[in-house]
Formats: C-alpha cells, sequence, structure tokens
C-alpha cells in the first residue's frame, strides 16, 4: 500500500473510499474487528476519533494487526496529541480545527494531517501555510455544501474532506463538487453496532457505500 505521505492524503483517501469512517471506540477489543469489518465491505480506512481513553492503543491495535486499512488519528485537538497519534501509528492525523500550535504540531509529526476549517478567513490561513487540504466541520452546521460550492470560485487551490452532519442522504451533493475529494462520517460505525459486536452491519453498511462511488 503506498504512503500517503508520499502525496495527497486527499487523493489517497478518496482512491480508497468517498466516505472516511469516522470510528469512536469505547473498547479496545471493538478495534481490530471493525477495522476488519470496513475492509471486508469495500472501505479500508478508518479515521480513530480520540475522544475515548482506549484510543490511541485502538490506533495501535489497528495498525500492527490490520495492515490493510490505512488508519488515522481524529480529533486532534491539543499539540501533543499529533505525536502521541503518529507513535500509536497513524498513518494521518486529523484535527475539527487548525490554530496555529496544532498546524506545527502535526507539521512536525512528518504525517500527512487535514485540519478542520470553517470559514474562509480560516482556509486562507490555511493555505497561508503552504498546506492546500482539509477538513471543513462541522460540514452542515458551517453551510455545507454550498458553502463549499461558493467557496470553490474564489479560492479554488483549497480542497476539502467535510465532516460533521454527513449522511447518506447529502452525501452526493458533496461529492458532486469540484474541491471535494471526501466526506467524514460515524453512519458506517454506529457507536450500539459497536457495542453489540454486529460486525456483519459494519461490513453492510461499508457495502452501502458503493453507491456514492463516482
Ligand atoms: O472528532 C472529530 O475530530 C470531529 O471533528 C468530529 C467528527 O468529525 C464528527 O463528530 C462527525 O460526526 P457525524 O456528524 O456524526 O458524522
Amino acid at each position: 500500500m503506498p504512503s500517503p505521505s508520499e502525496s495527497s492524503v486527499l487523493d489517497a483517501l478518496a482512491a480508497r473510499t468517498p466516505v472516511v469512517p469516522v470510528v469512536v471506540v469505547d473498547e479496545l477489543d471493538q478495534a481490530v474487528p471493525v477495522a476488519r469489518a470496513l475492509a471486508a465491505g469495500g472501505v479500508p480506512v478508518v479515521e480513530l476519533t480520540l475522544r475515548t481513553p482506549v484510543a490511541l492503543d485502538a490506533v495501535r491495535a489497528i495498525a500492527a494487526e490490520v495492515p490493510e486499512v490505512l488508519v488515522g488519528a481524529g480529533t486532534i485537538v491539543t499539540p501533543g496529541q499529533a505525536e502521541q497519534a503518529r507513535a500509536a501509528g497513524a498513518q494521518f492525523l486529523v484535527s475539527p480545527g487548525a490554530t496555529p500550535a496544532l498546524l506545527a504540531a502535526m507539521t512536525d509529526t512528518g504525517l500527512p494531517f487535514l485540519p478542520g476549517t470553517a470559514t474562509v478567513s480560516e482556509v486562507l490561513a490555511v493555505l497561508e501555510t503552504g498546506h492546500d487540504e482539509m477538513k471543513l466541520f462541522p460540514a452542515e452546521a458551517s453551510g455545507g455544501a454550498a458553502f463549499l460550492s461558493s467557496v470553490a470560485s474564489p479560492v479554488p487551490a483549497a480542497r476539502f474532506c467535510p465532516t460533521g452532519g454527513v449522511t447518506p442522504a447529502n452525501a452526493a451533493a458533496y461529492l458532486r463538487l469540484p474541491n471535494v475529494a471526501c466526506v467524514g462520517g460515524t453512519w458506517l460505525t454506529p457507536r450500539d453496532v459497536l457495542a453489540a459486536g454486529d460486525w456483519a452491519r459494519v461490513t453492510e453498511l461499508a457495502r452501502a457505500v458503493d453507491d456514492l462511488r463516482a
């Protein structure tokens, strides 16, 4: 599997899936099965959110045991988490925001990353750092596909993975935009489905992503 750090992380993600699964793992023993279940459904990507105490160990487990899956760490909200995620084996980083300290810490890891933006000035501030790939967060609440469509004309250099309120119902509208490579969402891995260990359901939800493939 080519390393996403060699080129564009958005292209690396989009080559694998139109929908990046944003995964919250409450129990460490969910990590490897959920990654395998997504891969079995044709979605060999996990954005593991650093929202639970087991999250870094979950990244470590997936990186070690499910090499066919591209595993990233999401919810990077403090600079220190960037290096922790790299050390755990994350192959890309995602943040809901883009403060100067977060941008510096994510850059220092040497990993590809998607900083979060929600306004034109934030998009421009990220571009000023020489970085043209980002997340739009919270996508629906900050203007959704209409916002990104409006941004595409004056700021065509910025490319996005919109996340936050993206659903099977609105994903296609984002994916049609020239400045959207892929979208992110939690719907492939509902928390109750993971708690129940219903890995077949995760695979089924992942397979349904085929309807969104270009
Ligand atoms: O954890 C992060 O890093 C975030 O930025 C938040 C997530 O992207 C959203 O929570 C997505 O959640 P849904 O709206 O359910 O798809």
